[in-house]
């Protein structure tokens, strides 16, 4: 198969679909590499680094586009991208539907086969290909957060660990998954009070277990979000529902309640935001400020540390595009949890909860993925 790797075009966005080292192993199995001039460069893949692994350098974006079997990216297509793509060839990237409208309705009239990394799933019932990058977007979240209570920052000069005879700050999780539990883990570790909700008893067993009663665990109900919103100085949005646009759970409301110079850091904003005042920012104006609170919705939040993230990405990305290299759309059928990736395919949209988002709104009909691969 001949696999496409364009350069990302995302605000500061300097991730890469493959490594290096990826490429390699897709030319050991037998499949060619082209990649876009200088797609790595940012974080110091060179195309020297890329052309010695096997992989033919190419200038123009729509040359990829044009010839490639796959493409393999890090974030959703962008409009301009979403055109190139065409029924046959196969879209492996984060998409991130349900929120999006526009990217739906072009990937439809395209006809691509669009595998989103978000909802491919793992036998313990993970997200495997979202799990990394949430575990950097979540250590990330309370770095920007503390950076943001800066008083320079307009924050409220809030020190999150607090010094000796001084309490630390207030820092409520809402999520305990992957980005919930890295968050926790960097928050304790600068010594902040740190609070996590969650609608999962059995894991909120496991994060009690984890972090031996340093961390507060809570239910997660509107009574909680109300009374722990008021006090904190740092709320983190980490909450998931697989496909779906997220669950507004801290309301304007809420809001208003907050301390002045408080700070949200909404990392489901790539699912639409769990604030209900988020507004997805970039790493170039990534803060703004509602009712006196810093809310900071960054949607690509590991192209911030684009090296480290890039690297995480393809450990875990690998194994799956190799399949989609070697079988095509075979590797679907014989895996379920590659085949929970199948966003839409032909124009149809073949994942449950974006249609219930957004299927009537457009007017796509929905396929069940195996059906959809069949036909
Ligand atoms: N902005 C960015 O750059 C990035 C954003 N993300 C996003 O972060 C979000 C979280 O991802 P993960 O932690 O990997 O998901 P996850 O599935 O590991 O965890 C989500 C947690 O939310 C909980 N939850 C669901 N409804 C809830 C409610 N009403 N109240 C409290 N908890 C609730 C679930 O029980 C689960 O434990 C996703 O939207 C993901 O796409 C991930 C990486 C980067
Ligand atoms: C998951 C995601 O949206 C990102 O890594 O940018
Ligand atoms: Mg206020």
């Amino acid at each position: 198969m001949l696999i496409g790797v364009p350069k990302e075009i995302k605000n500061h966005e300097y991730r890469i679909g493959l490594t290096p080292a990826a490429v390699r192993e897709y030319v050991a199995h037998g499949h060619s590499v082209i990649v876009q001039t200088d797609g790595g460069a940012a974080i110091g893949f060179t195309n020297e680094d890329y052309i010695a692994a096997g992989a033919e350098i190419v200038d123009d974006p729509a040359e990829i586009f044009a010839r490639a079997d796959m493409i393999v990216k890090v974030k959703e297509p962008q409009p301009d991208e979403c055109k190139q793509l065409r029924e046959g060839q196969i879209l492996y990237t984060y998409l991130h539907l349900a929120p999006d409208p526009t990217q739906t309705r072009l990937l439809a009239e395209s006809g691509v086969t669009a595998i989103a990394y978000e909802t491919v799933t793992d036998r313990n019932g993970g997200l495997p290909l979202l799990a990394p990058m949430s575990e950097v977007a979540g250590r990330m979240s309370i770095q920007a957060g503390a950076h943001n209570l800066e008083k320079v920052r307009g924050g409220s000069g809030t020190l999150l660990g607090g010094v000796p005879g001084v309490e630390p700050g207030k820092v409520l999780i809402i999520g305990g998954g992957v980005v919930g539990t890295q968050a926790a883990k960097m928050a304790v570790g600068l010594g902040a009070d740190v609070t996590i909700l969650d609608r999962s008893l059995p894991r909120l067993r496991q994060l009690d277990d984890l972090f031996g009663g340093r961390v507060k665990t809570l239910y997660s109900t509107e009574d909680a979000i109300d009374r722990l919103s008021r006090e904190a100085d740092l709320v983190v949005g980490a909450v998931l529902i697989p496909g779906a646009a997220a669950p507004k759970l801290l309301t304007r409301e809420h809001i208003r309640n907050m301390k002045p110079g408080s700070v949200l850091v909404d990392v489901a904003i790539d699912q639409g935001g769990c604030f209900e005042t988020s507004k997805a920012t970039t790493h170039q104006d990534p803060t703004y400020v509602v009712d006196d609170v810093i809310h900071y919705c960054v949607a690509n939040m590991p192209g911030g540390v684009a090296r480290t993230s890039t690297m995480a990405l393809n450990n875990a990305t690998l194994p799956f595009g190799l399949a989609l290299a070697n079988k095509g759309l075979a590797a679907l059928q014989n895996d379920p949890h590659l085949l929970n990736g199948l966003n839409m395919h032909k124009g149809k949209i073949t994942y449950k909860a974006v249609h219930d988002d957004l299927g009537a709104t457009l007017g796509l009909d929905y396929l069940d993925p195996l059906s959809a691969i069949q036909s």
